[in-house]
């Protein structure tokens, strides 16, 4: 049999990756990872001489193409931009990228910037000593790898955003070599406002640490791709004469108005532009010199924090920022959700160069001290640039975070304890054992510890999951709610990865509660005919439950609702230790209930009246009586014409009245049946923790 070769098997790879791409249930972060991982395909054939330069580069471009749209797009279905809100959330709302966004920065007021002006002096001194003369390679729009110059450091240069867009001007500079320093006209009308450079040895900025060091070697100085005129160069070597000063300095005027340019160019993968402002990849024969991705992107960050234009970073920019600030202990409560619990987001900081995966970090704003989520950047590497990535998460499918993130935690209107109507105790006792220890966890210790997992059950339709929702938003907790029969239908196969995911972020985003509604078919008996997947999946639970309910650094409870608290398995009730019962409202509840809701209509319920529909709707759960005002409110519309319907004016319909009860209780009945409510009240008896 014929032994593949490496080509072949090279060949087969790409078609099978071809197929996943197209095949249309590829997500858009799987898509988005493969065109990165063809891009650094592209770039190991190319450093092994396997294919040619003019096919490296078109591949780069083709594929940076296609990867550009996939993050850039604002299309939920198909791009991964909708991370932009999250973005902007944990980027304290600073503007971000986007095609709205127009710089503060125009052509007049930029050269004044001091970093502009120390970039022109920099790239003064970088000619006055003249750094790599002969094998720096000017490497598409993204920077310089002078890491042969004799004698000299090996430096990247140009290390940060504005610095690699340096490398941008830069790589013009080296296709029209033979021009710019005939015209240093040109080069100096761009100068007329800067000062003159002070000619010191140590002036390469801070930014030009080494990094050398941290690249595999057959790496290329980041930059995949160039402008036209650098592409159209036939010589990839950056002539000597490029590294004229004043040529360095036109780069960087041009490199960072090229910043403030449209976002076109910003969408660019890697400073590439769309298809009008095109550059091409110009590839540079291999020296040691620096990955892709660190250089541009992540290796860069600190170093970009310091050199970039005040007030000019992107949304990405400024995350990285404030994440890196709050790591050197800044302690900080990250903005409320829609429940007011913490919201937190994933899946903001990744990096987007080929190597960085969609790991979704999980940055912790709440600088706890049992390590909440804090970011914990990797250590650096070639394959995982300095991500900002939680050690919590790293055995975790990034796809089920971002699952978590956008279908788990909670999004909805803000539920108070007053929309509740009754159960009190049951509200008391949740107080007291949540609310409270999360706002004062250092009362609530030892003994005084809160329990970790909560069974809130009752009939259906009395408040269970309003409740959790109040929960949510009162504990200030990162609250996560799922519904414990999505995990056994939506993700068919994953349920028990997804349980896993579940709970490993939530130990990242503490204090948290997880909420999980239909508890009992998550946690239902186990039995002989049970589905090998659900059993799976429960035996996962209960193990994570057990971690989250016996580790007493953990700050994550969880709640757990159901209407068949008998089908609960006697483990998993064991771990719920806190059973309170969520019985149907009683007359003042039920009297609540309508009285809330009747004081948002036009309504002419006397006093006397609403107490006979409270006696009325003896046994109705609070989801009957809100089911019975809706009946009601119809009323009124129901008793018009219908011609009127189209011409009435909404303050000539009629209030609601009583004779609208009195029709809408011939048609709204009991949900609860007096069978089900004694199963109940029997196992409250037996397991309940209410009095
Ligand atoms: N105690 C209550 N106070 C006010 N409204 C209530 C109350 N109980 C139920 N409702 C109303 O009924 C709706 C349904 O309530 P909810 O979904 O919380 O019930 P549940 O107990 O979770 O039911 P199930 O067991 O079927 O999931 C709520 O949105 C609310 O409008
Ligand atoms: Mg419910």
């Amino acid at each position: 049999m014929e032994t593949p070769t490496h080509s072949t098997v090279h060949l087969s790879d790409w078609q099978k990756s071809y197929f996943a791409i197209t095949s249309g249930t590829c997500t858009p972060g799987q898509k988005a990872d493969e065109y990165r991982a063809k891009i650094l395909r592209i770039q190991y054939a190319w450093a092994n001489s396997e294919i040619s330069q003019v096919c490296a580069a078109n591949l780069f471009k083709k594929y940076a193409e296609k990867y550009s749209a996939i993050i850039d797009s604002d299309n939920i279905e198909t791009g991964l931009n909708n991370y932009a809100e999250n973005i902007l959330t944990l980027a304290k709302c600073q503007q971000n990228d986007s095609d709205k966004w127009q710089s503060a920065l125009t052509a007049d007021n930029v050269f004044e910037l001091k970093c502009v002006q120390e970039r022109m002096q920099a790239g003064r001194k970088f000619q006055s000593t003249q750094m790599a003369p002969t094998d720096a390679c000017v490497l598409a729009d993204k920077g310089v790898s002078a890491s042969a110059a004799p004698g000299l450091p090996k430096r990247n240069i140009f290390s940060s955003a504005g610095e690699t867009e340096l490398c941008a001007g830069s790589a013009k500079c080296a296709s029209r070599g033979p021009d710019l320093p005939e015209h240093p006209s040109s080069s100096k009308s761009l100068q007329s406002s800067v000062p003159p450079a002070t000619k010191t040895s140590d002036t390469l900025p801070a930014s030009s640490a080494p990094l050398n060091e941290q690249v595999p070697r057959g790496f290329q100085a980041t930059p995949l791709f160039g402008s036209k005129e650098a592409a159209s160069s036939s010589s990839l070597q950056m002539p000597s004469n490029c590294h004229d000063g004043q040529n360095l300095s036109l780069s960087s005027q041009s490199a960072i108005l090229a910043r403030s340019a449209s976002s076109g160019k910003r969408k660019a993968f890697y400073g590439l532009a769309d298809e009008g402002s095109t550059v091409i990849p110009s590839l540079a024969p291999c020296q040691p010199s620096i990955s892709t991705e660190t250089s541009s992107f992540s290796g860069n960050r600190n170093r970009n924090e310091e050199s970039s234009v005040p007030g000019f970073r992107t949304a990405k920019e400024q995350l990285w920022v404030d994440q890196q600030k709050k790591s050197q202990n800044l302690p900080q409560r990250a903005p409320v959700s829609s429940y007011g619990g913490v919201k937190k987001s994933l899946g903001a900081g990744r990096s987007r160069g080929p190597f960085g995966k969609f790991v979704p970090p999980v940055p912790k704003q709440d600088g706890n001290e049992n390590g909440g989520a804090q970011y914990k950047p990797h250590a650096r590497g070639p394959t995982d640039p300095s991500l900002p990535v939680d050690e919590r998460l790293k055995n975790i499918e990034p796809k089920m975070v971002e699952l978590i993130m956008h279908e788990i935690m909670d999004h909805g209107p803000p539920v108070n304890w007053d929309d509740i109507a009754g159960v009190e105790f049951a509200k008391a006792t949740i107080k007291e054992i949540v609310v409270w220890p999360m706002l004062r966890p250092d009362i609530f210790t030892g003994l005084r510890g809160p329990p970790k997992g909560i069974l809130l059950f009752g009939p259906p339709g009395t408040g269970k999951t309003l409740i959790g929702k109040c929960i949510a938003c009162q504990s200030g907790a990162t609250f996560f709610s799922i519904s414990a029969s999505s995990l056994t239908s939506k993700w068919v196969g994953e349920g028990e990865k997804m349980v896993r995911a579940l709970f490993a972020v939530a130990r990242c985003q503490q204090p948290a509660v997880i909420f999980i509604d239909e508890i009992d078919s998550l946690l239902s008996q186990r039995g002989d005919g049970e589905h090998e997947s659900s059993r799976r999946i429960k035996t996962e639970f209960l193990v994570q439950l057990d971690g989250a309910t016996t580790s007493s650094e953990d700050r994550i409870l969880v709640v757990g609702a159901t209407n068949r608290p008998q089908e609960i398995d006697e483990a998993a009730r064991r771990r719920l230790v806190k059973r309170l019962y969520i019985p149907l409202p009683e007359a003042s509840a039920r009297r609540q209930i309508v009285t809330r809701l009747m004081s948002k209509e036009h309504c002419s319920l006397n006093e006397e009246e609403i107490e006979l529909i409270v006696k009325r709707t003896n046994g109705f759960s609070g989801a009957d009586m809100t089911q019975l005002c809706r009946e009601a409110s119809l009323g009124p519309i129901r008793s018009l014409q219908s011609m009127d319907i189209a011409t009435i004016m909404p303050d000539q319909v009629r209030p609601i009245a009583f004779l609208d009860f009195e029709s809408a209780l011939r048609t709204v009945r009991p949900s609860v049946s007096s069978k089900d409510l004694e199963l109940y009240e029997t196992w409250n008896q037996t397991f309940g923790c209410g009095r």
